[in-house]
């Protein structure tokens, strides 16, 4: 049953339509076999008996019959291709989007833990095995044993000696097949294991491809990427290698089954007590049941292969989603009481209490890795803290549905990410149902509707993955546009300016300024003056609160933030760093 539901992706009721038809499809292509021993049976019998003749007219049904049978196997054989085909694509399609609905479930920390091309490796090559199990390898399998049985059932009404002597030695192949199969799960796990690391080493070659050139990195010097293929090559070789000798062994079995009863069979006709009739049918169904049989065989070992993509994506959609039904409240307040928060066991916040009110605009400051951007992903619960509460409007953001939460919060990153599609599209992201018109306003008020008119299909212009073929400011503003549409009361900003020229920097800051207005809005800001003017300036330092209060307030108090301050009016102040 288990691999019935890996082979499926988790769905194994979606097997039951095609595995009837299969099986009634291959019922069907009984009929002429069975037809053919009949006819073998009709033209020996005059040679077999003293003055028996040949009976033609039941000859001519027999061959009729079997014309018969091809059309109906022809006719029963359309919809077994059909619902194994459609449920191949289908379980794959429909698994692909629950596995991708699943993962925008997920906790972050679980995806950062895993490498992200390994889990396109999954969407894309995990599901295309399931696809192919389902398609070929359990109608083939099914075909390849449905033949076999019936024909020892049959043939055992015939004549039992003979059906135990053909199938004799196959119960010795099936021992050889299972007793191996752990080896075998062994050997696919790590011809696995190696696949999934070239492709990670190969995506991380094509997305650092700029850096790899500039450095020079290229040909032999990056040998990571050429060490996992010689893995990938040794893996699939040692799986062949293990794996050939003990399919060709089961083989060997079956094929001495077919020896060994035609022994048998000599004997008794030699003694007198097996009809030679009875023993061409048994050659003929002897021979033909031999390719089957060994189809199943290697089937099975290559099932099993394919089994164990399902598992992995099972395994995934198990994974524990992040928890909460209730909708956050209408108030937008935030609270930290006591919050303390790590991605390892290494605390990056500690013990953090802050208060955020309504309509007030709140500066993020301190040194890299102060854990400021920490602080954001918790307000938009992409983590929950390990102690303490993230309150929303008084409730804690932890019973909240997730999404429901998210709806409520627009966040403007320094690396935008746009996505292959219009500009338009992508401002859309904000709000899908939005008309054109509140994209273009949304975009004036965001500073960027004058460039996009200039774009030779304006709002229709297609952007490159990740955003590639428009500017950093302008990817900014796309962005700005988006949260604008999204209308949300609370805003998450990451200093956007950090690395822009004046005059981008001037028209993102007139941007913000129309975003932010009217909400509750956290800024992390690496240079003082954009935030001169917040209501609150937190200084954070080694994942705590070491001051808070006003631009003026902090300067009175003459710390870190008014050592910070000075410096950068001294240097012109760039980003703030350690
Ligand atoms: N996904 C992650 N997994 C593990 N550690 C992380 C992760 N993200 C951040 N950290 C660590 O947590 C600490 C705080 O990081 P955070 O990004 O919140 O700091 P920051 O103040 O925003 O830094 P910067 O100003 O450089 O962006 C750092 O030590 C960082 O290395």
């Amino acid at each position: 049953m288990n691999m019935l539901r890996n082979i499926t992706a988790g769905n194994p009721r979606m097997l039951v339509k095609p595995v009837l038809y299969t099986t009634l499809a291959n019922l069907c292509g009984i009929i002429p076999f069975a037809l053919l021993v009949e006819a073998a049976r009709l033209i020996f019998e005059p040679f077999a008996h003293t003055g028996g003749t040949l009976d033609t007219a039941r000859l001519w049904w027999v061959c009729g019959g079997m014309a018969a049978s091809l059309l109906l196997l022809y006719i029963c054989e359309i919809p077994a291709y059909r619902s194994q085909f459609r449920g191949a694509y289908r379980a794959a399609a429909d698994g692909r989007s629950r596995l991708a609905e699943h993962l925008r479930k997920l906790p972050l920390g679980y995806l950062n833990k895993r490498d992200p091309g390994d889990l396109a490796n999954m969407m894309m090559g995990d599901f295309t095995m399931v696809e192919h199990g389902i398609s070929h390898l359990v109608p083939q399998m099914i075909g390849a044993l449905t033949m076999p049985i019936l024909a020892l059932a049959g043939l055992a009404i015939l004549d039992w000696r003979m059906s135990l002597s053909l199938f004799a030695a196959f119960p010795l192949a099936v021992a050889l097949v299972l007793l191996t199969s752990g080896i075998q799960r062994k050997l696919g796990a790590a011809h696995m294991r190696a696949k999934i690391a070239a492709a990670n080493r190969l995506q991380e070659y094509l997305n650092g491809i700029r850096v790899i050139k500039a450095y020079n990195l290229t040909g032999e010097r990056f040998v990571r990427l050429e060490r996992s293929f010689k893995e990938l090559m040794r893996h699939s070789i040692r799986i062949e290698g293990l794996l050939g000798p003990i399919v060709l062994s089961a083989i060997a079995f079956i094929r001495a089954g077919l020896t060994f009863m035609v022994m048998v069979g000599v004997h008794f006709l030699l003694g007198g007590s097996l009809d030679v009739i009875v023993f061409v049918s048994f050659l003929i169904v002897g021979t033909r049941i031999f390719d089957p049989l060994t189809a199943a065989l290697v089937n099975y070992a290559e099932f099993r292969y394919h089994e164990q993509a399902g598992e992995r994506i099972v395994q995934l959609l198990q994974e524990p989603v992040m928890t909460g039904d209730r909708m956050p409240p209408e108030r937008h307040d935030i609270e930290f009481k006591n919050v303390t928060f790590g991605y390892q066991n290494k605390a990056v916040i500690k013990d953090v209490s802050l208060k955020l009110p309504v309509g007030s605009f709140t500066a993020l400051v301190g040194p890299s890795g102060s854990g400021k951007s920490t602080v954001l992903r918790l307000i938009a619960r992409f983590y929950d803290p390990g102690d303490g509460k993230v309150l929303l409007g008084g409730e804690d953001a932890r019973a909240m549905e997730p999404e429901a939460l998210l709806r409520k919060v627009s966040m403007v990153f320094q690396d935008v990410y746009l996505f292959q599609d219009t500009i338009a599209g992508n401002i859309r992201f904000g709000r899908s149902n939005a008309t054109q018109q509140e994209v273009e306003e949304a975009a004036r008020q965001a500073r960027c509707h004058d460039f996009i008119i200039k774009l030779p299909n304006g709002y229709d212009t297609l952007v490159g993955e990740g955003g590639s073929t428009l500017s950093g400011g302008e990817k900014q503003r796309i962005s700005i546009a988006r949260a604008i549409l999204k209308n949300a009361p609370i805003v998450l900003l990451d200093e956007a300016t950090a690395s822009l020229d004046p005059e981008n920097e001037a028209e993102i800051q007139q941007a913000i300024d129309r975003l932010v207005r009217g909400r509750t809005v956290i800024a992390i800001a690496h240079r003082l003056k954009t935030v001169k003017n917040a209501d609150n300036i937190v200084v954070l330092d080694n994942g705590c609160i070491i001051e808070q209060g006003t631009h003026s307030d902090l300067l009175a108090q003459r710390g870190l933030y008014a050592r910070l301050w000075h410096l950068q009016q001294q240097t012109g102040g760039w980003k703030m760093s350690n």
